[in-house]
């Protein structure tokens, strides 16, 4: 007979392994070029990516989350920037999505203007003020602090997140931003706030966790790229093993 220590034991590696934690679909949209794929890498593994490709359809990344003792799992879907990869499959992005990253290039203030483009595509596939939505400015590591012409304003950025009901960060999914000390500004310099890639992960997380009763999710469970399915995948309980 199983004594009860060995039980007791065998009962732990049991719950050890059936952990439940709650997983999340986390849409990752903006135009292309922006670094939506550099960022979704960074938030998942913590690596810039040496040589990255145009997506196509869309790539998936996954991050587990301990927050306050409950385990959270991100599933981000790095979506393609460009029409033709992805007009095929924008029915599939939005179908049960807990939350958005809106991506803009702080460089290139046409991805910026885009967004109230990526906006309407979210709100015609009735994805609304009620889904959580971060918008994030990527490539601060590229900002020119004495230039103010070919950049995103920030100022402008952070009102457009608040009328949009959208939490603002500002990153560089390359480098991390120089920190406080290190940053000294000359005359003329305009200031900016730059987050961690990290601080957005937390935050996402966060948020989610309050998320009473996330709807159920149709999600692979591995990191890669997702082939147009042909059927409609069976619909998968929210709450699964990390
Ligand atoms: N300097 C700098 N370059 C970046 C950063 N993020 C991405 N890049 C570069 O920007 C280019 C485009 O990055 P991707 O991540 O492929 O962009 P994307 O938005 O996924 O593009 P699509 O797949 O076409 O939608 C690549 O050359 C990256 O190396 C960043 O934070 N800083």
């Amino acid at each position: 007979m199983e004594s009860s220590l060995e039980f007791s034991s065998s009962l732990g590696s049991v719950s050890s392994l059936l952990t439940r934690c709650r997983t999340f679909k986390v849409l990752v949209i903006g135009d292309s070029g922006v670094g939506k794929t550099c960022l979704a890498h960074r938030l998942s593994a913590g690596e810039f990516p040496m040589r990255v490709e145009a997506t196509i359809g869309v790539d998936f990344r996954e991050r587990v989350l301990d927050i306050d003792g409950e385990r959270i799992k991100l599933q981000l879907w790095d979506t393609a920037g460009q029409e033709r990869f992805r007009k095929s499959m924008v029915q599939h992005y939005y179908r049960n999505v807990h939350a958005v990253l809106f991506i803009y290039d702080v460089t290139c203030p046409a991805s910026f203007r885009s967004l109230t483009s990526w906006i309407e595509e979210c709100r015609q596939n009735s994805i609304g003020r009620e889904i959580p939505r971060f918008l994030i400015g990527n490539k601060s590591d590229l900002r020119n602090a004495c230039r103010t012409d070919g950049q995103v304003n920030q100022e402008w950025a952070m009102s457009f997140a608040k009328a949009h009901g959208m939490m603002f960060f500002e990153t560089s999914a390359k480098d991390p931003p120089k920190t406080r000390a290190s940053t000294r500004l000359s005359d003329g310099e305009v200031p900016h706030q730059q987050n961690e890639v990290e601080d957005i992960v937390v935050a996402v997380g966060a948020k989610l966790k309050r998320q009473k009763k996330p709807s159920v999710t149709s999600l692979p469970t591995y990191s890669g790229s997702f082939k147009l399915p042909n059927k409609k995948r069976p619909e998968k309980e929210v709450w699964t093993c990390c």
